[in-house]
């Protein structure tokens, strides 16, 4: 298949480091980068095929994870940025001039309130969590994936040992639906 599903599954999946404590990333513009300065690494990494996530140029696939929010710090040209959707759940804050999305961040009742989204890809460190799973896999139709190419791409995850999953992967459904019984009043013995 010619598409590439990223630069960081095409060749292979490259294991993080377990003692790396976070870097800097940086969007693409050719001066005056917005930076971000992230003080841990990122958890739950994954390759996420929905419309709203950043994605590099020519991928079918974003990589993003998460962070504790208070480990985001805007380091360089912050007046650069602003958010793709406000009414989105994640919202998204983007460099104006070169599109990258730099972080993510849930201001509504939310799970994963507290946790900002970003893309690792956008730092020269080394020891990022690699990819963990995909998740929203069908959701690359919408954005005109051919059907029939869907067990290609499927297989190609699974070559590199990633699972895939058309929304996220068990442990975040979990916690996700977990979240919901509690706002229902439902409590769990033992949780
Ligand atoms: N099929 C939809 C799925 C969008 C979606 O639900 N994305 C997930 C994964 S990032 C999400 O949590 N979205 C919340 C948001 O974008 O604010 C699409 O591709 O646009
Ligand atoms: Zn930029
Ligand atoms: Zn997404």
């Amino acid at each position: 298949m010619a598409h590439s599903i990223h630069p960081l599954i095409d060749n292979g999946i490259t294991k993080g480091s377990n003692s790396f404590a976070g870097g800097k990333l940086h969007c693409h513009c050719a001066s005056d980068q917005v930076e971000i300065t992230l003080n841990s690494n990122v958890a739950h990494n994954h390759a996420c095929g929905c419309s709203k996530c950043w994605k590099p140029c020519g991928s079918l696939f974003s990589i993003v994870g998460v962070v504790p929010r208070d480990a985001v710090s805007v380091t360089a040209n912050e007046s650069k940025l602003s958010i793709v959707d406000k009414e989105a759940t994640i919202q998204r804050n983007a460099c104006k001039v070169c599109g990258v999305h730099l972080f993510g961040r849930i201001e509504r009742d939310h799970p994963f309130k507290g946790l900002d989204f970003v893309h690792v890809e956008l730092s020269d460190e080394k020891g990022w969590q690699e990819p963990q799973f995909a998740g929203f896999v069908s959701s690359i139709i919408e954005q005109g994936s051919h059907p029939k190419e869907m067990d290609q791409v499927r297989a190609r995850f699974k070559a590199v040992g990633l699972q895939t999953y058309d929304v996220l992967s068990p442990v975040l459904m979990d916690l996700i639906s977990t979240f919901t019984a509690q706002k229902s009043g439902i409590r769990f013995a033992n949780l």
